[in-house]
């Protein structure tokens, strides 16, 4: 029997009426036939191993029970990449399977995320030799410790110290104060023998900033702490219940001067400090993170709307028209304005992910050549890009979730542990304020640039064109709106700018002024990703190689993000651009257009994203749609359910009849 003919009628039907080729859409949305093919390979092999298959679902699991079960598979992922890598000679092809097999997060996931790229973004050659065989095997297990009970986004404020002692060649560690703990780091509790401490340096008595050590905080054959390292479990959480987030403090405990990661900043054996050519360079691997949390949220955006669309479609509830069978929930136009913006969304992030891994990695080169021009536009954009992708993405699963009614609520239907999970990455890798507020920083250094008439970067070059072209009308095309969005950003830059100097003039210093203007700073920052989001994902789209018939449906989803923050924003518009009330109802009306021109290829667009079942994890949005099949072969797993009456019956409820009987 076909997959088809298994299927879900309704999805049959809505597969049947799809304009475009789905496999066009896969093999363009992930880079090429070739990638798609190897990346199915790689999750082929993954799923293929059964002891990574869960017996019971991972929520009737206690706290601790789900940590043990999701190290265990962990550890099994681990063979299947390494047996990948021996076998083929490269890294599996970036994938999404590790949600599959892990569900929530892989304690692993700061050892791959942060640990090792931090040992190779700030270590000498020597350091990198030394210790980067040894992680990328996993003879040795690390996270990145930074964040502390008293301060994680102001990390100059950090109070784990090393001070350099000159006659041993060693840093002594220490966390002199409760609030000094280190606190969240991802593996810390548990899983971790090695770690990246970023502490306060101290050589002599003085002061010489933050810098990253590695310390060995477990014993590589008994897992126990070290003499001198105090470490735990912070417990149960929103989401990230398997990341095994953890504490730590030290006492007095020495590492050797070869542990301080040296790429950047040294202290030499007589306790010279030599500083690096930039001390913001210590901060690399957030920068790195950053960029591909935008990637991420294209991920998440992708695997909430998948659910969404296919439970929509197999759902039915009510009548539009009294005289005809109760409607697909998919063809009422305010579940479209619900999830099609989440379809739309997820392509927009992708293209700004690709976008910044560009300016990434370009940056990255220039650096290597000490070339340090680009590295604040790097920072300043993918503070705002992550700050603004994450919180919209959050905000999208939760509008899928609640799109799915009832049902959505269900641990099963997987929508509320994405949402756990999607929702950390608004405070993670840089609070959303706080990164905000860093773009805002380089934009009004740009406005102060672009008053003098000097050239500006490219991501802030439009700003110099509206303030030339602040008179032109406004247009309803996409390049029109595009511009009306880089038009709010310069409107929103120059009042915050005002506004500083207006708080100046009445006497306030810079920083009391900048206090002052920070909720209109924080706005500006939004416009500007906004600004970025909306032309970056226009260009991707007029300059891809799409089929017509796959082209039409990618402009459709690109206008529809368009039109849909214009329609949110238009008291911005209407503030700041040339749009008028008239051009407002049309792009209302474009709007409507967009969600019914949409419609037929919703559930071909969502299997575009190619999230097999395993991965989606949802009673809701298999690619079959026996939903509320699988909804009641679910609830049957339930403990509850494996007995026909709980011992609660005899031990309170009839008790209690009895004696209201009395
Ligand atoms: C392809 C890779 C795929 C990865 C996929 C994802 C993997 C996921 C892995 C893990 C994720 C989950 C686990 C989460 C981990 C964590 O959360 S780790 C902890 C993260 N912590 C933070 O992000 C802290 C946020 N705070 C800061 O970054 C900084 O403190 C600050 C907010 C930037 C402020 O710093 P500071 O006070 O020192 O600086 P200022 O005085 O404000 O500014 C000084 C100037 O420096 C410039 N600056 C700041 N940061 C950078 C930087 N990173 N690069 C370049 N320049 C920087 C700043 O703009 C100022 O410049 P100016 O003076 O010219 O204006
Ligand atoms: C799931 C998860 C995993 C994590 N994993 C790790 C990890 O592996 N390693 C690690 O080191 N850390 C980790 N962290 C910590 C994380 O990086 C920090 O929580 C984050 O950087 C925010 O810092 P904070 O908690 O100190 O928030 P705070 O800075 O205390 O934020 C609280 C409020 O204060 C506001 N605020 C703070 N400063 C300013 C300012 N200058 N201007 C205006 N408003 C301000 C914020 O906007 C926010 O509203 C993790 C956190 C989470 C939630």
């Amino acid at each position: 029997m076909s997959t088809e003919t298994k299927c879900n009628p309704d999805l049959v039907r809505e597969r049947a009426k799809c304009t475009f080729d789905v496999n066009e859409l896969i093999n363009l949305f992930y880079g090429s036939e070739k990638a798609t093919k190897e990346r199915r390979h790689f999750e082929d092999a993954v799923l293929a191993v059964k002891e990574l298959k869960d017996a019971i679902p991972e929520e009737y699991l206690s706290h601790k029970e789900r940590y043990e079960n999701g190290v265990r598979k962990a550890t099994i992922l681990r063979d299947v990449y390494r047996d990948y890598k021996a076998k083929h000679n490269r890294d599996p092809p970036p994938n999404q399977i590790t949600k599959a097999v892990i569900k929530d997060i892989s304690p692993f996931l700061l050892h791959n995320g942060m640990f090792v790229p931090t040992i190779a973004g700030q270590g000498t050659p020597e350091q990198q030799a030394e210790w980067l065989p040894k992680a990328e095997s996993m003879q040795i297990i690390g996270t990145y410790a930074q964040t502390e009970l008293g301060h994680g986004s102001f990390i100059r404020g950090l109070e784990t110290i090393a001070t350099y002692d000159p006659k041993t060649e060693e840093f002594v560690l220490n966390n002199p104060t409760l609030t000094s703990f280190k606190w969240w780091p991802g593996g810390l509790g548990s899983t971790v023998n090695h770690c990246v401490v970023v502490a306060q340096l101290y050589i002599n008595g003085k002061s010489h900033g933050i810098h990253p050590f590695i310390a060995q905080i477990r014993d590589l054959d008994t897992h126990k702490p070290l003499p001198g390292v105090k470490v735990g479990e912070i417990g149960p959480k929103m989401g990230f219940q398997t990341a095994n987030n953890g504490f730590l403090g030290f006492d007095n405990f020495r590492i050797p001067r070869k542990n301080m990661l040296m790429k950047n900043a040294q202290v030499l054996k007589d306790g010279t400090f030599v500083k690096g050519i930039n001390e913001k360079l210590t901060y690399g691997t957030m920068v790195m993170v950053r960029v591909g949390i935008v990637g991420d949220c294209s991920f998440y955006a992708a695997l909430a709307a998948t659910i969404a669309v296919r439970y929509s479609a197999v759902r039915h509830q009510s009548h539009i028209k009294a005289s005809e069978p109760e409607a697909q929930i998919l063809d009422y136009l305010t579940q479209q304005h619900k999830l099609f913006i989440a379809v739309a969304s997820s392509h927009v992030y992708r293209n700004a992910y690709l976008w910044m891994e560009k300016m990434y990695t370009n940056v990255m080169k220039e650096l290597s050549q000490d070339k340090q021009d680009n590295l604040p536009e790097l920072h300043a954009t993918a503070c705002c890009l992550k700050a603004v992708c994450s919180r919209d993405a959050g905000s999208l699963v939760e509008e899928c979730r609640l799109a799915c009614g009832g049902h959505g609520y269900m641990a099963s239907s997987n929508l509320p542990l994405t949402y756990g999970v999607t929702i950390a990455a608004v405070t993670y890798e840089g609070e959303r304020t706080v990164l905000l507020l860093q773009t805002a920083r380089y934009l009004m250094k740009a406005w102060m640039a672009a008053l003098k008439g000097k050239v500006l970067s490219p991501s802030v070059s439009y700003l110099l064109n509206s303030l030339k072209e602040s008179k032109k009308p406004w247009q309803n095309t996409p390049e029109g709106i595009v511009k009306g969005f880089q038009h709010v950003s310069f409107g929103k830059v120059k009042a915050a700018y005002e506004t500083i100097q207006k708080y100046m003039k009445q006497g306030k210093d810079y920083e009391d002024a900048w206090n002052l203007a920070s909720v209109q700073l924080v706005k500006a920052s939004e416009a500007h990703s906004r600004a970025i989001l909306c032309e970056v994902s226009w260009e991707a789209v007029c300059s891809s190689s799409a089929s017509p018939n796959l082209s039409r449906v990618l402009q459709q989803l690109a206008q529809l993000y368009l039109t849909y923050w214009t329609l949110e924003t238009s008291g911005d518009l209407l503030l700041y651009s040339n749009i008028t009330k008239d051009d407002l109802i049309i792009l209302r009306d474009k709007y409507e257009e967009l969600l019914v021109a949409i419609r037929p290829n919703a559930v071909g667009l969502v299997d575009g994203f190619d999230l097999r079942d395993e991965i989606l994890n949802s009673t809701l949005g298999s690619y079959d749609g026996r939903v509320y099949e699988r909804l009641m072969e679910e609830a049957l797993k339930s403990p509850l359910n494996q007995e026909t009456v709980n011992s609660s019956f005899h031990k309170y409820l009839k008790p209690m009849m009895e004696k209201a009987k009395l």
